[in-house]
């Protein structure tokens, strides 16, 4: 058995897989740091986790409940974030692989300490349990050098100041899903809104543009992270509050709850107040006015796809979006679950079945 751990700005989701991708148990800790909720099999109950190892520690506790425990795993994979410009596709876990993911924290605050702590936690918990890597930058290793490159100067860019696009690994099953049903069209445009949100413009089944930079901040309205902005306008906020403070301030406290008092979308929507709805009407706003330069990026639209928390169960804001969309002609619009866990563990067995079959005896 394979257990998935996508660790997550913060929450923290877990699935057990079988040899044959069938997810035997999943659960989750969410809220990490605040009131807190641990979901796994039949346990469903309040919880505080002070950070992610607490957290971890909770999870696993709960995990052997309904009987399955750390001994009963053949291999352990997880959700990385950023994997900078070397790593571009799934690997296993080595103390070489440990340092680039921890060379890339500072490209993704929110995300990749979240992400260490995992892999270091079962480390310390399990050390002879092979564990993989999935990333989620991989997935737009094949955008073109125009559209990762910032117009800096040529030392600037040597020093990995670039593009890269995030949410690589749900756009990657998405494309997947979307071709075992043969319904993937030529020039898909891809929007995961959950708690980060993002677009890519999919051609052909390989990403040619997204809207996150460098780091997870960019791009369109997310829950607690504002997207795009002026740079000259981030230099001020460092001016004024410090770089540490203008971090908090773009990552943490801006998007949906800087304008609207809520990071989460139902709370929006059920709030009320003006600047609840002025909140929901940037986020479609900026999804929208994202989507023409992914549309403008693959030269024309043959299909939508909506995934993630939002992506997946907001009507109201899929229909403002398609609306909005309306200049681009009518094609189809799919509405595809997220399913990280699962395409990570395919990209863990596909690695043990090529590189490790000694590994390979999944019950
Ligand atoms: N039924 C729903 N209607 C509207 N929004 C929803 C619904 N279910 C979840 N969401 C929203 O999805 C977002 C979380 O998305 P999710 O993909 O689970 O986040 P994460 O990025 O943390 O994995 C929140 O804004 C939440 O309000
Ligand atoms: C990369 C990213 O934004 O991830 P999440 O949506 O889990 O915050
Ligand atoms: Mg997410």
């Amino acid at each position: 058995m394979m257990l998935v751990v996508n660790a997550g700005s913060s929450s923290i989701k877990l699935a057990v897989f079988d040899a044959s991708l069938h997810a035997v148990l999943t659960g989750s800790v969410t809220e990490i740091g605040g009131a807190g909720r641990l979901k796994i099999g039949v346990v469903d109950q309040a919880c505080f986790a002070r950070d992610h190892q607490a957290a971890l520690a909770l999870a696993f506790q709960a995990m052997a409940q309904p009987g399955v425990a750390l001994a009963d795993l053949t291999a352990a994979a997880h959700r990385v974030v950023h994997g900078g410009e070397a790593l571009v596709k799934p690997a296993r876990v080595t103390p070489e692989v440990i340092a680039q993911i921890e060379a890339c924290v500072p490209l993704a605050p929110l995300h990749n300490p979240g992400n260490l702590t995992a892999i270091r936690a079962l480390g310390a918990l399990a050390p002879d349990l092979p564990q993989f890597a999935s990333f989620d930058t991989a997935f737009h290793a094949s955008n073109p050098a125009v559209a990762v490159a910032y117009a800096l100067p040529a030392a600037e860019r040597a020093r990995g100041l670039r593009r890269y696009g995030f949410h690589g690994i749900s756009y990657g099953g998405l494309v997947r899903q979307l071709r075992d049903l043969g319904a993937l069209p030529d020039r898909l445009l891809a929007l995961h809104l959950g708690n980060g949100a993002s677009l890519c413009a999919i051609k052909a089944g390989v990403s040619v543009a997204t809207t996150m930079g460098y780091s997870p901040l960019d791009g369109i309205t997310m829950g607690t992270r504002s997207g795009g902005m002026d740079g000259n306008a981030v230099l001020r906020l460092a001016e004024l509050h410090g770089v540490d403070a203008a971090s908090r301030i773009l990552n943490r406290e801006s998007g949906l709850l800087g304008l609207g008092g809520h990071s989460d979308m139902r709370a929006l929507h059920g709030a009320g107040t003006a600047e609840a709805a002025f909140a929901v009407e940037h986020f479609c706003y900026w999804a929208v006015r994202h989507a023409g330069s992914m549309i403008a990026a693959m030269g024309g639209l043959d299909g939508i796809a909506f995934t993630g928390g939002i992506g997946e169960n907001d009507a109201l804001v899929r229909g403002r979006i398609v609306d909005g969309l309306a200049w681009a002609g009518p094609c189809a619009v799919h509405i595809v679950a997220a399913e990280e866990e699962r395409a990570i563990a395919a990209d863990a067995m596909a690695l043990l079945a090529k590189d490790f079959p000694a590994l390979l005896h999944l019950s």
